[in-house]
């Protein structure tokens, strides 16, 4: 079993260079998802729960910095089951499932992340040996970023612009081989290899792709939606957008990631900060817990409120999602442009706030919350790439305000989806809602802001849920949470509500008090609402969160650990740029030690057996 901080000869984590990083990612893996594969040897797991299964391990402290099999769970498995015929996915599943072959998934590449509809992949229908014809066009054409396809995937899903008969119809989804399964090799007409290092994920092994005139059988096309018949006639899909269904998932797992990460952080830097003594309240006396001060209270308070909202939000979006997606499964398309508004939303907003939250926890711990050891910069690498991966946030939430406008335009013809309802009742008030400085005051202020500026989210608190299930203790305590949240987020915003609101100058100033209060009143659960996240050792990995509070001791012992404690110099740097990006990009990228070989040693020593259940 792997030890709690899987080291490499002897080496911590974040002393091991680009290439060693991937070989102790790889081990850590598949000893981590063979357990996966007990789970189902022993019918403890099925393929409908993988996403608790897969959750706990790839938000897990064994995967700290990512995983390169992290793609074929998250992304490669999904796109078989939302766009694969059943013919397709009788094919492929049981061997993705079992990881008889590791996938990853190609959308994005050199030239275009966002604006899917401009890739420049082609697949070509040749209707004479029934096949399709992959083709990278340009250098701008070649497939970049998709998760563990740099070395250790040997099948993606590839996302390419269609063609047949002459015609283009867009973009689809293909399952394609890459590698051979028995020796790893490129197959001949594949350039592959990886991108070279980043800010985190350094573990993930993400990778560039790029096709020469690459065949393929036509049945490779995922032809649940639209399908594409020997002669070569193109059937299309009931909704053009079904095909991306993929990103709509893992969007609405992302918000799931976040919980974890907030999570994680406001742990550690509670427990730090009630650890922590600094200065002195009044002189003479013994210097006080940094926790005892109103600003520290104000950096870390509102991450624990938000963790809370983000878990009831995160739950109420995976039921929405599993709601629409049963209607799409009976033709009812209605809820999809909703569906994919709040997935948009809720990943940017979480994401966002996370990465700031996340950014705070780490100020507040000052010179200890910049140590690799404390975790928090690790984490804060991890959030800020959901930021910019499953989709821009920037452009996410253009996506939502396109929905909310469109569904204003249409509030008096057509009804409302559940989500947006709130805009009737915030209309029919024609905005001169009077202001309360209650938590529901506060939510209705925001839905007039809502109203008004038609991009902002509204915040769905599940207040009565928790009356229902919570003892009087614990439901003041998250009846102060949910006060926290909406009058930090009052006073945050309160441009907005001095513009669309009438709220007073008067109630702004009890609002402030009422915040401080607040703060005041959470202080002494602080600790207690960080342990109730019940994070293990092992999972925050952090010598300032630890459950013992010995954060000097740990500090410590982690420095020791330094092969500068032990050794003269080591690293060295990177060239820079000279402004040709695409090519400065490939050229840096060949220079990354993995790319040297053309099959890194893990695969036989780890991969395939796994892959051949050897392990
Ligand atoms: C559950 C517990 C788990 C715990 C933790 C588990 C750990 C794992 C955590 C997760 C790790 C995740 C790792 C991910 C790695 C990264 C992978 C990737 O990044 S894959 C690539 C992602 N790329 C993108 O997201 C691209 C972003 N761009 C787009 O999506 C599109 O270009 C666009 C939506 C911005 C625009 O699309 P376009 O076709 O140009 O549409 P238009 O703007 O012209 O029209 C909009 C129109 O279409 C509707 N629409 C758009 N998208 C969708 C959709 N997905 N579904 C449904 N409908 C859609 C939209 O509503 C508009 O409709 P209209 O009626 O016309 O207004
Ligand atoms: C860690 C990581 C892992 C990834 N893994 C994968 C993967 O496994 N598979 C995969 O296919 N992709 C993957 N991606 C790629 C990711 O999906 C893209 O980076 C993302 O979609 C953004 O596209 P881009 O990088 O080309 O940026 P661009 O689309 O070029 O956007 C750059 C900037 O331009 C602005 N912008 C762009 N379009 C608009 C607009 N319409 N309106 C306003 N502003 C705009 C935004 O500010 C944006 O930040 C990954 C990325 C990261 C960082």
């Amino acid at each position: 079993m792997l030890s709690k901080r899987e080291v490499f000869d002897g080496v911590p984590e974040e002393y091991l260079s680009h290439k060693e990083r991937y070989e102790n990612a790889i081990r850590n893996s598949v000893v981590a998802f063979s357990l996966v594969r007990k789970m189902q040897e022993e019918g403890k797991t099925s393929i409908n729960n993988y996403r608790d299964v897969v959750g706990g391990l790839l938000g897990s402290s064994v995967l700290r910095d990512g995983s390169p099999l992290g793609l074929h769970y998250i992304m490669f498995m999904p796109a078989i089951l939302n766009q694969a015929n059943e013919e397709q996915q009788e094919k492929w599943l049981p061997r993705a499932w079992n990881c008889s072959i590791i996938g990853s998934y190609a959308q994005t590449e050199l030239g275009h992340g966002t604006f899917i509809r401009g890739l420049e992949t082609t697949a070509t229908y040749d209707a004479a040996t029934k096949q399709f014809v992959l083709h990278s066009p340009t250098l701008t054409a070649y497939k970049w970023w998709p998760g563990g396809l740099g070395q250790t995937a040997n099948y993606c899903i590839v996302v390419a612009q269609l063609y047949t008969k002459g015609q283009c119809h867009g973009i689809h989804s293909f399952i394609i081989q890459v590698r051979d399964e028995e020796t790893h090799m490129p197959l001949p007409g594949i350039k592959i290899g990886e991108i070279g290092a980043k800010l985190g994920l350094n573990a993930v092994n993400n990778g560039f792709l790029g096709f020469d005139n690459y065949r393929i059988p036509r049945t490779n096309m995922l032809m649940k939606h639209a399908q594409v018949l020997e002669d070569g006639t193109y059937v299309k899909s009931r909704h053009s957008k079904l095909n991306y269904g993929a990103m709509v998932f893992v969007r609405v797992v992302i918000v799931f990631d976040m919980v974890n990460y907030l999570s994680k952080a406001v742990t550690i830097a509670t427990r730090f900060s009630a650890v922590r003594r600094q200065c002195q309240l009044k002189a003479g006396e013994t210097e006080c817990q940094i926790l005892d001060y109103v600003t520290q209270q104000h950096k870390l308070f509102v991450s624990i409120a938000a963790a809370h909202a983000f878990r009831i939000t995160a739950n109420k979006l995976w039921l929405t999602f599993n709601e629409v997606n049963e209607q799409l499964v009976e033709g009812n398309l209605q809820r999809l442009p909703e569906l994919h508004a709040l997935a948009c939303c809720l990943k940017a907003v979480t994401t966002a706030d996370t990465a700031a939250c996340v950014e705070r926890c780490r100020l507040a711990c000052g010179g200890h919350g910049y140590m690799m050891s404390s975790s928090l910069p690790l984490t804060y690498g991890l959030v800020t790439a959901a930021c910019t991966y499953e989709g821009e946030n920037t452009v996410l939430l253009l996506q939502t305000a396109r929905f909310l406008v469109k569904t204003y335009q249409q509030l008096d013809s057509k009804a409302l989806t559940p989500t947006v309802a709130y805009l009737k009742t915030a209309a029919a008030e024609r905005f001169c809602v009077g202001w309360s400085n209650t938590t529901e005051g506060i939510i209705r202020g925001f839905q007039v802001v809502a109203m008004r500026v038609i991009i902002m989210s509204t915040f769905n608190e599940e207040v009565q849920e928790m009356s229902r299930t919570v003892s009087p203790q614990l439901k003041e305590v998250l009846h102060q949470l949910v006060d926290l949240y909406c009058t930090y987020w009052a006073l945050e915003k309160l441009s907005d509500l001095l513009l669309y609101t009438p709220i007073s100058q008067k109630e702004v100033e009890s609002l402030r008090l009422r915040y401080e209060e607040t703060l005041t009143n959470l202080r002494p659960n602080a600790v207690g609402l960080v342990d109730a996240f019940d994070l293990r050792d092992e999972m925050l990995q952090s010598t300032l969160g630890s459950y013992d509070g010995r954060v000097y001791e740990r500090l410590m012992e982690e420095a020791m650990k330094s092969p500068l404690n032990a050794e003269p110099m080591l690293q060295s740097t990177l060239g820079s740029y000279d402004g040709r990006v695409y090519e400065r990009l490939m050229e840096e990228a060949m220079k990354s030690p993995l790319n040297a070989e053309p099959v890194n040693y893990t695969f036989h020593k780890y991969l395939k057996p796994f892959m051949q259940g050897k392990l």
